[in-house]
């Protein structure tokens, strides 16, 4: 008798009696949890098997990040369009994929809330333009816009020009080095060239020339791959968990010395705007050259770079000294990798189809003939504008591979659908660009490349959402048209300069699961000097 007390009291068994009890909490909550509106309304769309307890998370469940992004295409297949999946009533996503479910995202006023994902970038860009709503949000989109008028960005043109020579530079040293046509691996070379390109026209400094460039440019990569380890592992999500297994504390020991570069830079053009020093250097630097037109003043001085419209607004009192780190961090964060990204696969593109490329070349060369452009020239931005193959290109190339492939939204207001399926309140919209942009009823064939799509007939003929690699609406990307001319004036430059050719095929390339588009194995092309 004595001895079955000692069992029943054991503590093993106490302890599986607990998980028990336990156990049966959690079924009774889920049980109780899934009468709720929110689970029957997004019943209504298809999705994998909700299992009782672990509802859908099972799907991504150790998978790398290869293959969750092969996943999330396989479901778009599998369910011929968008799909949900349901964790519990605190987690669950209606995933996107065709624009007549993402158009009331874009079009309207409501749901511009960011979702919780977006609480992972907050350690390092604090609450800026990307991720706070509402008010504070209106209030720093009035302050930046100002920053990106095009007497600006055509001030900025001339940085994206000599970065690059810089880049062609890189190119020619490695040909000098490893023999003709030497095999280039473009996401580090070009995430270099878009992070130098940013670091200047945000916050007005040279990054090669600075001491701690490299430990920058290091800690900046590193903080990218901590933000995807999180975005992958939903058990991070949660605070707790994410200190408790020490990731909290590796973050901030990375961006300490970041934060302290962005400071530094910071005061050191605090103290030149504050001495009315800024527009020696403005003139020095050449920013207000080559503006055309409107040469309006910004409290008495001219309105030319990101960082000194911050400091304008700071002596107006309308932001403080952390809101202008928050915005200068977060152009760095979303004006770099982006457009590195972009740069990549607008590359990778011209090799494969060298139809294509030869079709761009001619075009550029006619123009550089007509404006009797001398072959070391630059094209001006408006020039950038007039070529229109040129332009249909960069376009299915920004179809086909969206830098930014997911953003992702709060639903905060009900929304109902035009086929009377409701997304229901405090879902989490993941709208994916990525698949949004292979539609095939918007775009026959969708994984062809074909520039012709963005004819003005053809374009006329789609939903307006159907194409939205800066998203779209109120919460659009304001650096939309620096990106653009980013772009245009490398990709311009490189292929008047080499014949770009193909090393890695397009079937080989595994995209991952991040915030920007990547593969997880180096992109490669060769470039060849045209004579
Ligand atoms: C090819 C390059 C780029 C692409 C494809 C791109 C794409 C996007 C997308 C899709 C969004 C919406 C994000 C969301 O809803 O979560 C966005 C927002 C944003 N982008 Fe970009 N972006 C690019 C370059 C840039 C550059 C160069 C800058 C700054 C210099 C920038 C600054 C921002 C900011 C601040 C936002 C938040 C805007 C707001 O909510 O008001 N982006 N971008």
């Amino acid at each position: 008798m004595a001895s079955a007390w000692n069992v029943l009291y054991s503590p093993v068994l106490a302890t599986l009696l607990f998980i028990a009890l336990l156990l049966l909490l959690w079924f009774v909550w889920d049980v109780i949890d899934k009468r709720r509106p929110q689970y029957r309304a997004l019943r209504q769309f298809p999705g994998p098997p909700i299992l009782p307890l672990v509802g859908t998370a099972y799907h991504t469940r150790g998978l790398d990040p290869a293959k969750t992004f092969d996943a999330f295409r396989r479901y778009t297949r599998l369910y011929g369009g968008s799909y949900r999946l349901w964790l519990n009533t605190y987690m669950f996503v209606l995933n996107i994929t065709r624009c007549r479910e993402a158009e009331p995202f874009f079009s309207g006023v409501q749901n511009t809330e960011k979702s919780h994902l977006y609480r992972f970038l907050h350690p390092f860009i604090g609450v800026g333009l990307l991720n706070s709503h509402g008010e504070k949000w209106l209030h720093r989109r009035r302050i930046l816009t100002p920053a990106f008028h095009f007497n600006i960005l055509n001030g900025f043109h001339r940085t994206f020009c000599e970065e690059s020579e810089q880049l062609a530079a890189q190119i020619d040293k490695a040909e000098a080095t490893d023999g003709a046509g030497s095999c280039i691996e473009l996401q580090s070379m070009m995430s270099q060239y878009t992070l130098n390109t940013i670091c200047e026209t945000s916050m007005g400094v040279k990054l090669d020339s600075m001491d701690g460039a490299k430990a920058y440019r290091d800690g900046i990569y590193k903080v990218g791959e901590m933000m995807l380890i999180r975005a992958v592992r939903p058990w991070l999500y949660l605070d707790w968990t994410y200190k408790l297994l020490g990731y909290a504390s590796k973050l901030q020991t990375l961006l300490k010395p970041l934060h302290r570069f962005t400071i530094g830079i910071i005061n050191q053009r605090r103290e030149l705007f504050q001495h009315g020093k800024l527009d020696d250097l403005i003139h020095d630097r050449g920013y207000d050259q080559g503006n055309t037109g409107d040469t309006s003043s910004f409290n008495g001085k001219k309105r030319y770079a990101m960082l000194d419209t911050l400091l304008a607004a700071e002596i107006e009192g309308l932001i403080d000294r952390e809101g202008i780190r928050e915005e200068v961090d977060t152009f760095t964060f979303e004006g770099h990798d982006t457009t590195g990204a972009a740069l990549v696969f607008i590359l990778l593109t011209l090799s494969w189809e060298q139809d294509v490329q030869e079709r761009v070349y001619q075009e550029l060369r006619q123009l550089k003939d007509e404006k009797s452009l001398d072959d070391s020239a630059h094209f001006s931005p408006g020039d950038l504008n007039t070529m229109k193959y040129f332009d249909r290109v960069i376009k299915e190339c920004f179809r086909l591979w969206p830098p930014v492939p997911f953003i992702s939204r709060r639903v905060t207001e009900e929304v109902t659908l035009p086929d009377g399926r409701t997304i229901p309140r405090d879902c989490i919209a993941a709208l994916h660009i990525f698949d949004i942009h292979r539609d095939p009823e918007q775009f026959p064939d969708p994984d062809r490349f074909d520039p012709d799509r963005f004819l003005a007939e053809n374009v006329a003929k789609r939903n307006p959402y159907a194409y939205v690699p800066f998203s779209a609406g109120q919460r659009n990307c304001i650096g939309q048209k620096y990106a653009l001319l980013e772009v245009k004036t490398a990709v311009a430059y490189l292929v008047l300069r080499y014949r770009v050719l193909p090393v890695t095929e397009r079937s080989e390339i595994r995209f991952i699961a991040d915030l920007v588009l990547r593969a997880s194995t180096p992109l490669r092309v060769r470039f060849e000097r045209r004579s």
